[in-house]
Order: structure tokens, then C-alpha cells, then sequence
């Protein structure tokens, strides 16, 4: 496959190219080999970006929430056609496996479309009757020009999560892909453009932190949603604040799964599995410190470990292979380091610990068992696969450990009981929680964390709330009164 983009930005439906900006060598991760070279955004490019997201706008806004809807989830349908190809991509961009971008990556960019695409019809204001003949209506309208800003992890689900709800509420969209893996968002545009959007209502563009800052702090952008770690989301909300504009804060987790003394084991590993390594751990919402109630801790350790030997972890284009490597080197060490952390601070290593000895940025699934709530291991978030096992006997207090984190995206219960399960689900404090499961994110679920992990909610008729705005039209029937 060709990973070399037609060119570097995608602006007011074509392809474009400034090949002044500093180039950016995209990796695959698999290798470490260059696969692709994109050019940052110039100011030029960024200003005529945002000159056609200005242009085309009021014009989308007047179509109906049908015909917006129906562009979308034509669109929707092209990326299932592609998915194969999507998914090629997305491994080349991020170095996930094959066996996950084909169900989990343009599939679901997919979902977004089409529920958006679907909802755009039913974006509806209110009649609301005040006394005598008086009432007001309520009209939702768009935003104006929304910037995307997407982390790494999931390059085509995040250029989709957020332009798909931008979109069908009649806003435009400039995204700015994560510099690391700046390759699927510009399909996405492509695909959008195919499918019948008109020009200028999806652009991408290519860029660091610099050119990210440079659109946010834009006075003609209106709102800002970003996918990233705490301390990026802390400038970008700053930034934003400047001119009061919209946000929605997409951040990092350490999240709590809870798993209860009779728990079906089976479940429980798989869902600690789904919640530590799936996308080789690179996933916010992950259940990185898992409280296993001391009771089943040891046989539970035991069946995850035999569990994570069935890993295949190898080449990511290859069909078996489930476990890939990290995106980047970079990515890479901070893994490692904390792997030597947990080893330095007294925590069992019951799994993994090492790099792998072949080409790209491979390590080993890791599981760190007794491991106290004070270890760097169990408070910060690594966003790699390293494992947190940590030993709990009462609920009141593995609720309160849960929730002492500064951060609140996921938590997880594992239970047969379902009234326990309920009651600790209401006691987390998180946006997203599960029960028996783990990483789930259907588009009709809002999904979003608390406390430091963000603001606002993607997916889900949520989304539209922040992405629209709401007008009050006050309608006098009688006379006016003044009193002179
Ligand atoms: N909550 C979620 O839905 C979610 C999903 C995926 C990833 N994440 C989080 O993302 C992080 C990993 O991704 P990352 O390393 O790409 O994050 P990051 O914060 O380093 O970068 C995210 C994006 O912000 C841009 N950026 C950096 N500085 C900026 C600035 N000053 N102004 C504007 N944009 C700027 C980057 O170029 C990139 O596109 C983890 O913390 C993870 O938990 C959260
Ligand atoms: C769909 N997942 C796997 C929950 C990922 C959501 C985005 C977080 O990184």
C-alpha cells in the first residue's frame, strides 16, 4: 500500500501542499522505518484553512439536518467499503494490530457518521408557552468553526468522533491530526469529500503543539475539542479560555476495575485483558490499577498469566497477531521506565518486564502484582501495557482507593452481584464506568471522564450539546407594555 499522502493538508476539498513547513517523518512503528514524510502548517496554510471553514459554513448551515445527515452516512458507507484499506492505514499510522484496526478503527469512525448522520434530522428546537398568547421557541443552531486536535492512539476514531457531531450540527471542522500518526484523518477528509460535502466544511492540517495553539488561540474559531494527556488539555483549555470558547476535553486516566471475590475469573481476566492491553495498552480509558480482592488474587493472577501467554505479539499486518508495538520510541521508553519504577519501588513482576530483541518499538505485556496505592506505577498514567495488581478486602475501602486519583475517565466492576455492581458503579467517580465488561464504546453511549480527565462527552446524543448552540426567540402576541 502507498502510506506517502497526495499531500500533507487537506483544505477546501483538494489536497494540499507548502512544502516550506518543517517536515515530519511518519514511522511505522512496526520497523522504525520512515513510511511517509508531511510538511507542518505553515501560518498560510492555517489562515487558508480557516478562510474556507469560514466561507463554506453559513451555506451548510442552511441545508436541513436530512441533507447534512444523508452526506454523512453516504460517507459512513464508503469507509465500510474501505475498511480493509482504512485498516491497513491506520496499523502503518499507529502500529496496532490488523486483527484490531479491521473491527475496532474505521468501524468505528463508521458508527459516527452514521449516528450523527442519522440524528442530523431530528435537531429540533422547543415550543415553550408562557401565559397569556406570549411564548418563546428555542432554535439550535451550530457553533460555527470547530478545531479538532486528536491524540495518536485512535488517528481515524478521533478525526470521526469529532467531526461526524460537528458536521451534522452544521459546523465546520479543521482537524489537526497528533504529529505521530498525521495519515488516516486525511481519508476521512477524502471520504467525506467523495461522499458529497461540500469544500471547506472538513479540512486537515498537519502540525505540531505550534500549529494546534495557533488554531485555538484563532479569534474566528469557535470551538475547540481536544484528544490528549492532562497537561496539553491544561494549555489548550487556557488558550481557549481567552475567547471564551467552546470546549470538550478528551484526556488521560488512570482508572480503577474492581474485581469482586466472586467474580466469574474467565470475565475478569479478559475484561483486565481488554482494559491493559488491547492497542498494546495505548488507550485512555484503560483499568490500569486493578483492585483483585484478596480472596481469588492469586488464581486469578494465575489464569491472566496463562491468558497473556496466548498473546501473539509479532508482526501487526499478520492476521494472528494481537499484540503490537508502541507507536513510537518515545512511547516506547516511558514504558520501560516505568516497568524499572515498579521493579525499583518493590512491586512483583508476575508478567513481562522487557523490550522485545527484533526491529520497532516492542515490549512485553506486563503484570505487576502487590502494589501499593503510593507507587508511581499505580498513580500515573503510562499509557502502555504495564499492569497494576493491587490487593483489596472491603468495598467502602476499595471505593475510596478507587476513586483517590486525581484523574476520572473509566472504572470497572467485575461481580455477580448485581446490586453491589450498581452500587459501586453510582460511587465511582468516573464518566465512563462498566459492569462485567470492560472498553466498550458504542457510539449511542456518551463517553467522556470527570475531574481531570475532561469536559464534555463525545458520542451519543450528548455530543450535540456540545456542538450546537441553543437560541431563545421570545414571541410577544399581545400588547407591550412599558412604563413611560
Ligand atoms: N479521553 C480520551 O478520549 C482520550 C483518547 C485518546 C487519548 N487520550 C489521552 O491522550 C494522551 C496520549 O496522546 P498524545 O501523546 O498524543 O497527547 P498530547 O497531549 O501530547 O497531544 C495531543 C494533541 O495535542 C497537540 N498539542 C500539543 N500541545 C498543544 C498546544 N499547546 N496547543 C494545541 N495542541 C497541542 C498535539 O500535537 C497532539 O495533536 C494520553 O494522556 C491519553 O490518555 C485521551
Ligand atoms: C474505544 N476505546 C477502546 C474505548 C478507545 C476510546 C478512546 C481512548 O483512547
Amino acid at each position: 500500500m502507498k502510506t506517502q499522502p497526495t499531500a500533507s493538508h487537506f483544505i477546501d476539498g483538494a489536497y494540499v501542499e507548502d512544502a516550506t513547513g518543517a517536515p515530519i517523518d511518519v514511522i511505522y512503528p512496526a520497523t522504525g522505518k520512515v513510511i511517509a514524510t508531511v510538511h507542518e502548517a505553515t501560518p498560510a496554510i492555517v489562515a487558508q484553512a480557516i478562510d474556507a471553514a469560514r466561507r463554506a459554513q453559513p451555506v451548510w448551515a442552511t441545508l436541513s439536518g436530512t441533507e447534512r445527515g444523508r452526506i454523512l452516512r453516504r460517507a459512513a458507507d464508503m469507509i465500510r467499503d474501505r475498511n480493509h484499506d482504512l485498516s491497513v492505514l491506520e496499523t502503518y499510522d499507529t502500529g496496532k494490530p490488523y486483527q484490531e484496526t479491521s473491527v475496532a478503527d474505521a468501524t468505528s469512525g463508521a458508527d459516527a457518521l452514521e449516528y450523527f448522520g442519522g440524528i442530523a434530522a431530528t435537531l429540533t428546537g422547543e415550543h415553550i408557552p408562557l401565559g397569556g398568547d406570549n411564548w418563546v421557541y428555542t432554535r439550535r443552531e451550530p457553533l460555527g468553526i470547530c478545531v479538532g486536535i486528536g491524540a495518536w492512539n485512535y488517528p481515524t476514531q478521533i478525526a470521526c468522533w469529532k467531526g461526524a457531531p460537528a458536521l451534522a450540527c452544521g459546523n465546520a471542522m479543521i482537524f489537526k491530526p497528533s504529529e505521530t500518526t498525521p495519515l488516516c484523518a486525511l481519508k476521512v477528509a477524502e471520504i467525506l469529500h467523495e461522499a458529497g460535502l461540500p469544500a471547506g466544511l472538513y479540512n486537515v492540517v498537519q502540525g505540531k503543539g505550534a500549529v494546534g495553539a495557533a488554531l485555538v488561540t484563532d479569534p474566528r474559531v469557535d470551538k475547540v475539542s481536544l484528544t490528549g494527556s492532562v497537561p496539553t488539555g491544561r494549555k489548550v483549555y487556557a488558550a481557549a479560555a481567552e475567547g471564551i470558547k467552546h470546549v470538550t476535553m478528551e484526556l488521560g486516566g488512570k482508572s480503577p476495575l474492581v474485581i469482586f471475590e466472586d467474580a466469574d475469573i474467565e470475565n475478569a481476566v479478559s475484561g483486565a485483558i481488554m482494559g491493559n492491553f488491547y492497542s498494546s495498552g495505548q488507550v485512555c480509558s484503560n483499568g490500569t490499577r486493578v483492585f483483585v480482592h484478596r480472596a481469588i488474587k492469586e488464581a486469578f493472577l494465575e489464569r491472566l498469566s496463562a491468558r497473556l501467554g496466548n498473546a501473539v505479539i509479532g508482526d501487526p499486518m499478520a492476521p494472528e497477531t494481537s499484540f503490537g508495538p508502541m507507536v513510537s520510541e518515545q512511547q516506547l521508553n516511558i514504558v520501560l521506565s516505568y516497568i524499572e519504577k515498579g521493579r525499583a519501588e518493590g512491586a512483583r513482576l508476575v508478567h513481562g518486564g522487557a523490550r522485545l530483541d527484533r526491529e520497532g518499538y516492542y515490549v512485553q505485556p506486563s503484570v505487576f502484582a502487590d502494589v501499593t496505592d503510593d507507587m508511581a506505577i499505580a498513580r500515573e498514567e503510562i499509557f502502555g501495557p504495564v499492569m497494576a495488581v493491587l490487593d483489596f478486602e472491603d468495598e467502602d475501602d476499595v471505593i475510596a482507593r478507587a476513586n483517590a486519583t486525581e484523574f476520572g475517565l473509566a472504572a470497572g466492576v467485575f461481580t455477580r452481584d448485581l446490586a453491589r455492581a450498581h452500587r459501586v458503579a453510582a460511587r465511582f467517580e468516573a464518566g465512563t464506568c462498566y459492569i462485567n465488561s470492560y472498553n466498550d464504546a458504542p457510539v449511542e453511549a456518551p463517553f467522556g471522564g470527570s475531574k481531570l480527565s475532561g469536559v464534555g462527552r463525545e458520542n451519543s446524543k450528548e455530543a450535540i450539546a456540545h456542538y450546537s448552540q441553543v437560541k431563545s426567540v421570545f414571541v410577544r402576541m399581545d400588547d407591550m407594555e412599558a412604563p413611560f
